[in-house]
């Protein structure tokens, strides 16, 4: 096969010999690739796509290949493309995609390339759309006497617990009809009564909400897997047409998979009997976005290949070794196998120091524990940094907004360059609230609040009691309910020259306002004379961290720009922003898909984000004992659990006649909950340990007196556990990894 010899080197060079059976087991067979971290699941992917394809000489566009990022998906593009050109071939039609993307293509319609794109809303939209609904939903003359058992004083527990059951809902393609056929019949009172209510007002605002949807001519990501899935069940001939178009199906991260995407997928192959899912369950950690990892199990699966991935071509032994003990505890949960434990790395043995476990000192208090730690941390990359600094570091928290100030500050401090990606919080940040003052300010002269953030920001510096003389200058001078701050300026007795450049700095945005898109407006205001100014009278550290927050909300500013369908305006721009502060959006969601990382820049993120990720060091910080508390959620639907919960809902707390009562179903909800939650907390932690390549050092803030102190609270702490180990280990000479107090 002379025009497969670049096939045939590719699969004997560069696969070993898993992956090779892997991409070349038959294409009429299902193969589930269970792989661990670094154990190139991409790359098997690509290459069965290649070897079905090329191979086999199959039509690209017989065979679809399902991701969950774009990235993902550029990434297979890129790589079978050039595969395709090593064999002067052209990767033209393919269906790899995102299963959004299939999804959206499914319902575009007929033409493989040009899709007529449906309005796609983004989180954002989401989230306004449901406070919109909300605050309609209220206003309904009957709603009390509709659902007597319901508290609609305490509306935001209400909706919120309502909203997710129709996510989970519609990824269940459950209709409201559906929920209102289970209904008890009328007349019931107390627990039964509400459980009544809270079906009959979910299923309301389900079919409420999705006509709002279809009103709008919008699709939110949920939608576009449910109306897909219809569309196909609903038109068995169209569906046939796809089952018998794709001979295979290749589906990566199956442990990310929902019920909803399953069920889109027994579809296209009923008895799944030509597909090869690729996952770690192991990496399970997106359990709150609906992802169910027991996908694996499906018993259409039972039949399929089984193929593990068992060597690891990115870390040393001794990480994966501390990171496998971190899940040794599920081994026997039916989560994973125990085999899919043993990772053997390429690299094989560390150096000494490989791995590093640290906490106080135990004369260091809880108080001081947190400032030790972080400037334990800071000296280590230091360090890193003068021996190696063309290494790439991270350092991965739970949680970047609550945690990530004291990491941040000693950086600043240090002049340790870093970045922090993640949305949550972002808006928060002093420059970009400053620089979003600026756009409102142009855009609205009466914006008293933006005027006085900017007058007070770091650009102008003005003093409060020249802002409050000013106010009442303005204020006296207009007499009108709009009055601007702008107005005050020429009646004080003496400008001060900072508020002139104020005056003049305002004065010229607006003028190429009037010219330049918004995006455009913002590049013009970021390379100005003012900001050059601020940015060097940054500190060194803090100025870097500075300049990639403004670049992150420049790039944000191009992507609203084409993303809107007509041109947009200033204000619309400026609306989008607000937005922004005023729905935060779940952290582990990035804005932007985050840049490869600079070497020498530490990458400050969540360990959600870092997924699929690698950094020659990583330092997980702040690990602290994992505690499980209750949500203040009312009710919850759970489709797994039916015949646990009546219908599925299963109530959490109602208001009865003196106050809050707990539902009959909050105990076991919490045991279930409690321990899904424990088990995706130390996956969470696996996921962190092993993007590290060559150094992995873990830190908590508490010391072991401390940690002695808490007694039963700190009953699942990681990193007590994992300090047993490690001495237990020292013993047998274990000297890549050190345990060291600062
Ligand atoms: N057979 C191989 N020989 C050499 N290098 C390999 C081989 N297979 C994979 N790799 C390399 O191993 C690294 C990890 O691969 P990849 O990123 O695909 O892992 P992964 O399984 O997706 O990891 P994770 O689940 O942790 O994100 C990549 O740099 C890849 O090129």
């Amino acid at each position: 096969m002379s025009s497969g010899m670049n096939l045939e080197e590719f699969l004997i060079e560069e696969l070993n010999e898993n992956q090779r059976i892997a991409v070349t087991s038959a294409s009429e067979m299902s193969l589930r690739i269970v792989a661990g971290p670094g154990t190139g699941k991409t790359k098997t992917l690509v290459a069965r796509f290649l070897a079905l394809t090329l191979g086999n000489s199959l039509p690209a566009e017989r065979v679809l290949a399902l991701t969950f990022t774009e990235k993902a998906t550029g990434e297979m593009v890129e790589r079978a493309s050039q595969l395709y050109q090593q064999n002067k071939l052209t990767l033209s039609q393919h269906w790899i995609s995102t299963f959004h993307g299939f999804c959206l293509r499914i319902l575009g319609g007929q033409a493989e390339t040009e899709i007529t794109r449906p309005h796609i809303m983004t989180e954002l939209e989401r989230l306004k759309l449901r406070q919109e609904l909300s605050r309609e939903i209220l206003l309904l003359p009957d709603l009390s006497e509709s659902y007597p058992h319901l508290d609609f004083a305490d509306h935001p527990a209400l909706f919120d617990a309502a909203f997710l059951a129709i996510e989970r809902l519609r990824d269940s393609y459950c209709t409201p009809e559906e929920i209102l056929a289970k209904l008890h019949p009328v007349g019931s009172s107390g627990e039964e009564g509400y459980r009544r209510d809270i079906m009959g007002f979910t299923a309301e605002l389900y079919r409420y909400y999705r006509e709002k949807l279809a009103e709008m001519a919008r699709l939110d990501f949920p939608e576009m897997v449910y109306q897909a899935y219809y569309h196909l069940k609903d038109n068995p001939d169209l569906c046939q047409t796809y089952r018998e178009r794709f001979h295979h199906i290749l589906v990566d991260e199956f442990q990310d998979t929902s019920r909803g995407q399953l069920q889109l997928l027994k579809l296209l192959s009923p008895d799944l009997s030509r597909v090869t899912v690729v996952g770690d369950r192991k990496q399970s950690i997106y359990g709150w976005r609906n992802a169910r990892p027991e996908n694996f199990d499906d018993p259409q699966l039972a039949g399929a290949i089984q193929v593990p991935l068992t060597l690891n071509y990115r870390s040393y032994q001794e990480i994966l070794d501390i990171a496998a003990r971190v899940i040794l505890p599920l081994a026997d949960s039916q989560l994973f196998l125990p085999e899919e434990l043993t990772i053997t790395a390429n690299n094989k043995s560390g150096p000494q120091g490989c791995v590093t476990l640290a906490c106080p000192e135990d004369s260091v208090s809880k108080e001081e524990g947190l400032k030790a730690e972080a400037r334990f941390i800071a000296s280590e990359i230091k360090k890193l940094k003068e021996t190696q600094p063309d290494k790439t570091i991270a350092l991965l928290l739970r949680s970047v907004r609550i945690q990530s100030r004291p990491y941040e500050e000693i950086f600043r401090a240090e002049g340790i360059e870093y970045v922090t990606w993640g949305a949550g919080g972002f808006y928060d940040r002093q420059e970009v609230r400053d620089l979003i003052a600026i756009l409102r300010l142009v855009e609205d002269p009466s914006d008293g609040q933006a005027f006085y953030r900017l007058a007070h920001s770091p650009l102008f510096k003005l003093e409060q009691a020249l802002l409050y003389e000013l106010a009442l200058k303005a204020r006296a001078v207009t007499k009108e309910r709009n009055w601007s701050f702008e107005a005050g300026i020429e009646e004080l007795a003496e400008v001060p020259q900072e508020l002139r450049e104020l005056q003049t700095f305002i004065a010229e945005c607006r003028k190429e306002a009037a010219q330049l898109t918004p995006a455009l407006l913002v590049e013009w205001i970021l390379s100005g004379e003012r900001y050059s100014q601020y940015f060097e009278s940054r500190r060194a550290g803090e100025r870097e961290r500075v300049e990639a927050n403004l670049s992150k909300l420049m790039r944000l500013a191009n992507e609203f720009e084409k993303a809107q369908t007509e041109a947009a305006t200033l204000k619309d721009m400026v609306e989008y922003f607000n937005l922004w502060i005023e729905f935060d959006l779940p952290e582990q969601e990035e804005l932007l898909v985050p840049e490869d990382p600079k070497p020498g820049v530490v990458q400050v993120m969540t360990v959600h984000l870092s997924k699929g990720l690698e950094f020659d060091s990583v330092f997980v910080a702040g690990i602290k004992p994992s505690q499980y508390r209750v949500e203040n959620r009312l009710f919850s639907y759970e489709p797994d659990l039916e015949y646990e919960f009546e219908g599925g809902f299963a109530i959490l707390k109602y208001q009865g006649e003196d106050g809050r009562i707990e539902g009959s179903n909050l105990a076991r909800y919490k045991e279930i909950q409690k321990k899904r939650w424990l088990a995706e907390e130390r996956f969470v932690y696996y996921v962190a340990m092993t993007r590290a390549k060559s150094k992995l050092c873990l830190t908590t803030p508490y010391s072991e007196q401390v940690i002695k102190e808490m007694k039963g609270r700190a009953e699942n702490f990681l990193f007590r556990e994992l300090t047993s180990w490690v001495e237990e280990k020292e013993n047998l000479n274990f000297s890549a990894i050190t345990y060291l107090h600062f």
